[in-house]
């Protein structure tokens, strides 16, 4: 495949914390319609990575990002690149559930207002509708909605903020450990909904959880010192490693 034939691409990518290098000559691709797991030891770059991929290293003075990464072959590096657009089309969701001190509604109509996706209150009112209801939340908050999103569950408070993200209609969503706060039943949750999700983005997660790896993704990428050691079939990955390290990782040798 081209380039411009994956949604995005990564090629020969560092990442520089001050002299410190984090991340160290990463290539990869990403596709539309796949779940891609990043996993690895703790601090061995797949948080810092998957920033790279929304330029939310931006927000970090320290941080300095060489290499290419396109979208839809374009460079998101570019100096003509809108970086609030990339975001949009990018959209993240963190470890943390972050909703606005806001509505529910409004967490949600928030971007599509900003970002002018909306001509009409109707018009916003069914982007939010069907937001929630994609990121499985609808039933759950529908009479409810001018209630504050933060006194939401810690679970449903993560399910909103994938409705953010997915009502400006992104392409790619990261996820960083989306589901590490959450209790199991509702990990559970944001498991099947990424598993629902799948078909109409290209979704990317971090996870310390091999097991969710396995469950969630289609791909998997073992990343350690900085480096990207495997990326492969997900079910290759864990059954039939190619690489010594990759084995040693998910035989619980190390991480
Ligand atoms: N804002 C920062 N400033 C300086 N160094 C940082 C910063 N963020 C991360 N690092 C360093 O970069 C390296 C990679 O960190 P990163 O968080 O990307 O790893 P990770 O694999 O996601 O780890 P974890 O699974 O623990 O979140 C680590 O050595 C970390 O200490």
């Amino acid at each position: 495949m081209t380039q411009a034939a994956h949604k995005m691409t990564a090629r020969d990518v560092s990442v520089f914390y001050g002299d410190k290098q984090a991340v160290k000559n990463v290539s990869i691709d990403i596709d539309m319609d796949h779940v891609t797991a990043f996993i690895g030891p703790s601090g061995c770059g797949k948080s810092t990575f998957l920033r790279t991929l929304n330029r939310m290293n931006d927000t970090i003075s320290s941080a300095r990002v060489e290499g290419a990464i396109t979208l839809d072959g374009e460079n998101i590096y570019s100096s003509d690149m809108d970086v609030v657009q990339l975001r949009a089309r990018v959209g993240m969701v963190f470890q943390k559930p972050n909703p606005f001190p806001k509505s529910i509604f409004e967490n949600v109509a928030y971007g599509p207002r900003i970002h002018g996706l909306a001509p009409s209150k109707a018009d916003l009112d069914l982007i939010v509708e069907r937001s929630l209801k994609r990121a499985g939340l609808w039933e759950e908050v529908k009479d409810r909605l001018t209630d504050s999103g933060t006194a939401l569950s810690g679970g449903q408070q993560q399910r909103l903020c994938i409705a953010r993200a997915i009502a400006v209609d992104p392409e790619v969503i990261l996820m960083d450990e989306p589901a590490s706060a959450l209790d199991p039943i509702a990990t559970a949750k944001i498991e099947e909904l990424i598993h629902e999700l799948r078909g109409r983005y290209a979704i990317v997660i971090v996870t310390h959880n091999m097991q969710q790896a396995a469950r969630v993704s289609q791909r998997t990428a073992f990343f350690h010192l900085g480096q990207l050691v495997e990326y492969g079939e997900t079910d290759q990955i864990f059954t039939a490693p190619r690489q010594e390290r990759t084995k040693d990782y998910i035989t619980g040798r190390y991480g």
